[in-house]
């Protein structure tokens, strides 16, 4: 089994680079299937196991793609295929912005139903009322959404029930093939959103308005291949300051982009961390002592979700008490049962984990529940007395390249292990997960 370990006692330093955005990445390689000319050429793409599956899904709806150095170079000029099977979207559900892009090129899609997941049940009813709106006929069945249209979509007036970043996208890559104008209200203005807009607009769309609440698109009759540069991830640069901070550490982020990451700098700032813009991206310095503070998660510009569970390891060093409010998905602190085993002191009540602090952490066998709980674990480890073991990799590699590899670059003491099982029983339960994971990831 492989195992992250680390032991906690050294502050970082130094500079790290955060890769392109694994959230701005997906949504724009399926947006690359729009263009019936043309070869895109995406660049600063990340070698995420989720890039790899969305690779895996475009080739199975006939797109040629290939992925060398960061770039991820699609054609997907020849008839396209309509459907996407479980054994993509199950691995990741972004799978499923597929969804959109088909049902506009070629009137139809039949993708799996993508089901629950750790942090939360997550339903698809806003993206489906965005393509049902546009006049798409939609069937569920036999754990298939098929989709589909006699003719071209229309243009629709569609009010979101919540700012979802997924139908955000989804509905505005169904929109720009659209006969006649689109209005979408109440979406998503995540930056995500308007690097997928900014995509779509080198490909000939007409989308205005991303990154605020109302977004127009002017339906236009042809999509042509473009080439696109993806934004930093800001997800995985505030992973960095986070453990930059916990540290007491002094460390360059570089390509952070403070305008992204304006709620997590305020929160962090007012827990007393040092953050400066310098010209490559946020210098970060850890304070002596941190102080306690409440927040809340919430749709962009709110603090964002992805961020919670780093933040909740940095709030345990913190003194007194601090409230943490999951608002966005209902069951995203899976988490704090495996900080309680590194001796924190959580307690939950409904959607709040109320963090009393300092607490002196010890070093535990500890499992990665989802990919930011994981990182989150690995942040705690850094100031954890003993050794910390970080299972479940497979979900930090949804999201995070060599995280291990770069947090040593920067003085940690971590490493990222193959252990060898102790005992038969415990080898033999391995083989088998690896012989499922081998068989579920054998088109990778
Ligand atoms: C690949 C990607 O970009 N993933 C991000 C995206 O996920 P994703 O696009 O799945 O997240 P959404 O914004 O859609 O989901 C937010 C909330 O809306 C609910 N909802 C969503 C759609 C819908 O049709 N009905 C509905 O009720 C979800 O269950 C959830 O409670 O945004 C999330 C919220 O910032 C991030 O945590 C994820 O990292
Ligand atoms: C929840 C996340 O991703 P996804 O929506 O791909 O599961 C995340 O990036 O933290």
């Amino acid at each position: 089994m492989e195992k992250i370990i680390v032991r906690g006692g050294n502050k970082l330093r130094g500079s790290v680079k955060v890769e392109g955005a694994k959230n701005a990445v997906l949504p724009v390689i399926a947006a690359s299937i729009l263009a019936e000319e043309g070869t895109s050429t995406i660049h600063e793409v990340p070698a995420l196991a989720d890039v790899y599956t969305m690779k895996e899904v475009l080739k199975n709806l006939n797109a040629e793609v290939s992925y060398e150095n960061g770039q991820f170079v699609v054609d997907a000029t020849k008839e396209l295929k309509t459907e996407a099977p479980f054994e993509y979207v199950r691995k990741m559900r972004a799978s499923f912005l597929v969804m959109g892009p088909l049902l506009a090129r070629i009137g139809k899609a039949r993708i799996a139903l993508p089901g629950g997941c750790a942090i939360g049940s997550r339903p698809i009813d806003q993206h489906l009322k965005g393509f049902e709106a546009m006049g798409a006929s939609v069937e569920i069945g036999n754990g298939f959404i098929e989709a589909s249209i006699d003719g071209r979509l229309q243009g629709a007036k569609i009010y979101l029930d919540f700012p979802s970043v997924g139908a955000t996208e989804n509905i505005m890559m169904a929109a720009v093939l659209a006969e006649g104008t689109t209005i979408l209200e109440n979406v998503a203005e995540e930056p995500e959103i308007v690097c997928l807009a900014n995509y779509l607009n080198a490909m000939g769309a007409k989308v205005r308005g991303a990154g605020t609440g109302v977004i127009r698109i002017e339906g236009v009759d042809k999509i042509t291949a473009a080439d696109h540069t993806v934004i930093p991830d800001r997800i995985e640069a505030g992973t960095f300051m986070v453990a930059a901070a916990i540290t007491q550490g002094d460390v360059i982020v570089e390509g952070a982009v403070a305008e992204h990451l304006r709620p997590l700098i305020a929160k962090m700032e007012e827990m007393g961390v040092g953050i400066t813009e310098v010209s490559n991206g946020l210098r970060i310095v850890g304070p002596e002592k941190l102080k306690a503070v409440d927040l809340k998660t919430m749709p962009h510009p709110g603090f964002p979700t992805d961020m919670q569970a780093q933040m909740m390891a940095l709030l345990l060093q913190a003194e007194g008490t601090s409230v943490i409010t999951e608002t966005v998905f209902e069951n995203r602190f899976m988490h704090v049962e495996e900080f309680r085993r590194m001796n924190s002191n959580i307690k939950i009540e409904g959607r709040s984990a109320i963090i009393t602090g300092p607490n002196n952490l010890q070093g535990a066998e500890v499992a990665s529940t989802d990919l930011r709980a994981g990182a989150a674990l690995v942040i705690a480890g850094l100031v954890s007395e003993g050794i910390t073991r970080v299972t479940e990799l497979k979900h930090i590699d949804r999201g995070y390249v060599d995280l291990a590899g770069k947090l040593f670059a920067l003085g940690a003491d971590v490493e990222r292990i193959q252990q060898v099982e102790e005992n038969v029983e415990e080898a033999a339960a391995s083989l088998e997960t690896a012989a499922s994971l081998s068989l579920n990831t054998s088109t990778n």
